[in-house]
């Protein structure tokens, strides 16, 4: 049994052997595996999140990718749900890719007890959201497809600090694949069991790197989110949905200035998020670095201004209330946002194959 490195402002948890490859395979001894999966993943049962009190709960023992909460929200898993659907002639080699086999080894690099809480995880989904999120409705640049973050000047971009390691991780899923674009790996290395997926995006040129201050700056309120997001075409619902995915992972630091996790279980898909922002009271954290707020009772989970926006506005704030009472609808909602968030920038025809990956356990 190793040691799991949770976290670093939580208890040190034991950890044992994988029994799934999937990635929200348990981390906690088999015995408990059913258990603490169903009370984790069935909202109706206790899975619900509970925002910590100084007294610490459990946390995360499941590492996640972001579909691992939706698997719970719903029945049975799905899988090619148009098998009679081909996504033709859309990757540049004569090999299709065989998207479950990729799905399966992306889950196989996830588990990794020297990486942050002990998963690439939400790394992952942050790297396929900053090439999504540069998309602009307008001229219809950027977006999911191109994958030009692997090009400077886009990598240097302030936004996209600490995303390099992720798409070096990556690398070892694409040489064994190399029919598959960085463009669609790397927005399936963010995918999940219950969120479709299409293939078909395309690699781009340097030339194609969109221009810097696209991604929203986490230091500004919810005027700036606005323009960010309509930018994108998104609405005030749609930005408080794709808000929640803050339930997972930690900021850096190294990677953007600001410390810490938003939620105790940063590697688990819950609505967290929602619950700690209104059931938290937030101050601001006395540091050299950026402006960002700690919670007063613990200190240990953190808000960005960008986040504590979503619950000083008056039109976003109802939209958290919902989803912070309704870790269901959350999931659905995120399920369908996260997907048009996947979509953007990427030619279809509508006739194209939709995908739902089926998990190893
Ligand atoms: C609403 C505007 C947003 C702002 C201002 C923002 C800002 C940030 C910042 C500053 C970090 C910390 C990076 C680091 O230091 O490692 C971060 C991490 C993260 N963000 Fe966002 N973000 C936003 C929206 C989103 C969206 C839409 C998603 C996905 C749907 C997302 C997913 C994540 C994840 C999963 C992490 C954790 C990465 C890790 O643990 O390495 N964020 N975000």
């Amino acid at each position: 049994m190793s040691t799991f490195r949770f976290a670093r402002c939580f208890a040190t948890r034991a950890r044992a052997p994988r029994t799934s490859a999937f990635a929200f395979s348990s981390l906690t001894p088999v015995s408990t595996v059913s258990v603490s999966l169903r009370n984790r993943i069935f909202p109706s049962v206790s899975r619900n999140y509970t925002a910590q009190t100084s007294e610490k709960k459990g946390g995360s023992s499941a590492i996640l990718w972001i579909g691992a909460g939706l698997i719970a929200a719903g029945a049975g898993y799905y899988y090619f749900a148009n098998p009679e659907l081909g996504a033709k002639n859309i990757v540049p080699t004569n090999k299709e890719p065989d998207y479950q086999k990729i799905y399966d080894q992306i889950a196989d690099v996830l588990e990794d007890n020297d990486w942050d809480d002990g998963s690439w995880g939400p790394v992952f989904v942050r790297l396929a959201w900053h090439a999504a999120g540069t998309y602009d409705k307008n001229t219809k640049t950027g977006g999911s497809n191109g994958a030009t973050m692997r090009f400077s000047p886009e990598s240097d971009h302030g936004a996209n600090a600490g995303l390099k390691a992720a798409r070096e991780k990556l690398e070892s899923i694409k040489k064994k694949n190399p029919e598959i674009s960085y463009s669609d790996l790397w927005s399936l290395a963010a995918g999940g069991p219950k969120i479709p997926w299409i293939p078909g995006r395309k690699d781009d040129e340097a030339a194609a790197c969109t221009p810097d201050g696209r991604l929203p700056d986490a230091s500004k309120g919810s005027s700036h989110l606005r323009d960010i997001f309509y930018r994108m075409g998104f609405d005030d619902r749609e930005i408080v949905v794709l808000a929640g995915a803050h339930a997972l992972g930690r900021c850096h630091p190294d990677r953007s200035g600001f410390d810490g996790p938003w939620t105790s279980s940063p590697t688990m898909f819950t609505n967290g998020f929602y619950q700690e922002l209104l059931g938290k009271k937030w101050v601001e954290k006395k540091w050299k670095g950026p402006k960002q707020f700690v919670d007063k009772e613990t200190g240990e989970l953190m808000m960005l201004p960008a986040d504590l926006s979503l619950i000083q506005d008056k039109a976003f704030k109802p939209h958290v209330e919902k989803y912070a009472k309704d870790e269901e609808l959350f999931f659905k909602d995120f399920a369908a946002v996260f997907h048009k968030l996947e979509e953007l920038g990427v030619p279809r025809t509508g006739d194209e194959k939709v995908y739902y990956f089926k998990t190893k356990d």
